[in-house]
């Protein structure tokens, strides 16, 4: 029942102004009464965002022993993009005894501990220092610490020293102590942390992370995103602002976000995990080229990005996907998935019902595709074929790559984009940056799916050295050797070059050793996986509901009404 009892209310004054402050289980509220007694404006502090509350910093005085600050979650505007932001509010209250302060104090704290129990008092934060423009461990200092301690909250830091680091400290040493763990980085440094949580969990249920049929184990171990990379998307999605304080304070309030997660696999064996883009054709060769030019910083993606639209490239395919269920939700349904997404509440019923009809629980059964429904083929040449869990937004696209897709409904939507002429496909990428349609184009289709196989067609070369089942050298939890940008992606990308795969040297080496006959632009492309390259084609990725948590609530909607107390009254929410 939702009682909103009083636990304390007094006089208190913040500066020159007297208040009438109330404290329930839920909120913390002061209304400034004029000199008649009559109420002006109250402020209202949702109990689950009051972040700390601290006594008087001065020097002992009778007047410092009767303040008290509390610290609490404020919304604003940031001033060049309009976005919602949070921030550090803080007020001083004064009261009118050491007596009352004391209980003031007691009170809060209390309140705090019994109605936002699910915030994290240890945290094992992992910074990259190289990530985006280099200034991870500066952020963490100078923003990110402070709030923690201010919380209360107590942080083992690992600054890396190598690529993939992060990923394996989470798979071997004992976690038992960590609410969460922490990236400060960009997708690739969070796309660490998913592995070494998922891969963790499932070692500790004892299920194969390699059988695509298998319903994974979800994951208790919350993941906090603080941006410090060069596209966090993750982030943007998931909060709907790249801004570290913001992250900071959903982190300290222990807000709890369910994310849709694709496993990639390659004949028998995992190959990755991804959130955001899983992308064959542009976005393939747009990482294999930005990797080049790493020194560039963010700017590599815009620079790669018409260095490979110039070449103009489409590559043939067959798409085969699993349609998820068309009643639904569509990805064309113009719905944005938001805080509180009822699309997403609806999936969390229905995997709750499910766990409780199913007596060994949903964990290790099996996803038969008898039972869910039949695949759909499509063959052709395409500029692109994405794949990916929730919007993808990110500061570039600010509605993303599927703007109506969903966080944590179980599904994904696949873009695929077949060959178009030059023009076209400008259009296309274009709309990602306006509130243009991208998919109302005529050689765009875009399915909400459960799962997608892609496979070459007979008699493209790269059929010829494909090799079933051989990843495990190369697999994520096999060697502990992952498929990562900065290190064993050197090697990859070498091997992509040999194969002729993408890039312009790759086509030079294979000029000097057959020829004329081979100076035709390469007939596969490779896959983008959250950043990381595949350079295999041939791969079969399933969408897992709700694997991972985050520490964030979705989008908030500017739009929703204002707040109102139980006497119905208008209320300013902070
Ligand atoms: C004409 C303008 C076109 C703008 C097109 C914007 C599409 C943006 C879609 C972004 C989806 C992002 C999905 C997230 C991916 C990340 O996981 C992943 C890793 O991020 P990290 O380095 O932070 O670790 N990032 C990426 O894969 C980056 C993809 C970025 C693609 C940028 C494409 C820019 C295209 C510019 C085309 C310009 C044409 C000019 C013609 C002369
Ligand atoms: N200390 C380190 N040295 C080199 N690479 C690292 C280090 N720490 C993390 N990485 C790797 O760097 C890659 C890019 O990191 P990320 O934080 O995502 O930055 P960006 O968004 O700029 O790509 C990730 O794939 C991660 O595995
Ligand atoms: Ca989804």
């Amino acid at each position: 029942m939702d009682v909103d009892l009083v636990l304390l209310e007094s006089s208190l004054w913040v500066g020159k102004k007297r208040y009438w402050a109330v404290l329930t289980g839920w909120h913390f509220n002061w209304t400034e009464r004029d000199k008649k007694n009559r109420e002006k404006m109250t402020v209202s502090v949702p109990v689950s965002e009051v972040v700390g509350v601290e006594v008087s910093q001065r020097s002992q005085s009778e007047e410092a022993d009767r303040e008290f600050t509390v610290f609490y979650v404020k919304r604003t505007s940031s001033r060049s993009s309009n976005q919602l932001l949070w921030a550090l509010g803080r007020t001083q209250f004064s009261c009118p005894s050491r007596d009352l302060r004391d209980q003031w104090l007691t009170q809060l704290r209390m309140a705090l501990k019994t109605h936002s129990p699910s915030r994290p008092h240890r945290l094992l934060v992992f910074i990259n220092p190289f990530g985006g423009k280099k200034q991870g461990s500066h952020i963490y200092q100078s923003l990110v610490a402070p709030l923690f301690e201010l919380a209360g909250i107590s942080c083992h830091v690992v600054v890396t020293e190598r690529a993939n680091q992060a990923r394996d400290h989470i798979l071997k040493k004992d976690l038992t102590d960590f609410d969460g763990v922490v990236c400060v980085g960009g997708d690739g440094m969070f796309s660490e942390l998913l592995h070494g949580v998922i891969g963790r969990t499932q070692q500790e249920a004892g299920l194969s992370e390699h059988d695509p049929t298998l319903t994974l184990q979800s994951c208790d171990l919350h993941i906090g995103i603080i941006p410090a990379g060069s596209t966090d998307c993750v982030c943007f999605a998931t909060v709907g602002v790249n801004d570290p304080v913001t992250s900071a304070l959903h982190i300290i309030v222990g807000d709890s976000q369910p994310l849709d997660v694709c496993s990639v696999h390659h004949g028998s064996s995992l190959v990755r995990y991804s959130v955001s883009l899983v992308g064959y054709g542009f976005y393939g060769d747009v990482m294999a080229e930005s990797e080049k030019h790493r020194w560039m910083g963010p700017l590599r993606y815009d620079y790669s990005g018409a260095l490979v639209y110039l070449r103009n490239r489409s590559y043939a395919g067959i798409v085969q996907y699993l349609p998820a269920d068309p009643q639904l939700s569509s990805p064309r349904d113009k719905t944005r998935c938001l805080s509180r997404c009822t699309v997403c509440s609806k999936s969390t019923d229905r995997r709750l019902l499910a766990q409780s009809t199913n007596s060994s629980s949903l964990h290790g059964s099996q996803f038969s595709s008898d039972s869910e429904g039949e695949w759909v083929s499509v063959e052709g040449r395409f500029k692109a074929v994405s794949l990916t869990c929730m919007s993808s937004s990110c500061p570039r696209s600010p509605l993303g790559l599927s703007p109506s897709a969903h966080l944590a409904d179980g599904t994904g939507d696949l873009i695929i984009v077949r060959d178009t002429h030059p023009l076209g496909f400008l259009t296309f990428l274009h709309r990602h940056t306006t509130t243009q349609d991208q998919f109302d184009l005529p050689f765009v289709d875009v399915h909400r799916v459960k799962a997608v196989r892609f496979s070459l067609p007979l008699g493209t070369e790269d059929n010829e050295d494909e090799d079933e089942g051989t990843v495990k050298d190369e697999g994520l939890v096999e060697d502990g050797e992952a498929l990562s940008k900065s290190g064993s992606q050197q090697h990859l990308a070498e091997r992509v070059e040999e194969r002729g795969m993408t890039n312009d040297r790759s086509v030079k080496k294979k000029d000097l050793s057959f020829g004329l006959c081979c100076s035709k632009t390469p007939s596969v492309s490779v896959w983008n996986c959250d950043g990381e390259i595949l350079p295999y084609p041939e791969i079969l990725c399933r969408v897992h509901g709700q694997l991972v948590r985050l520490y964030a609530r979705g989008i908030e909607d500017r739009s929703a009404p204002p707040f109102t107390n139980c006497k119905g009254r208008a209320f300013l929410h902070n």
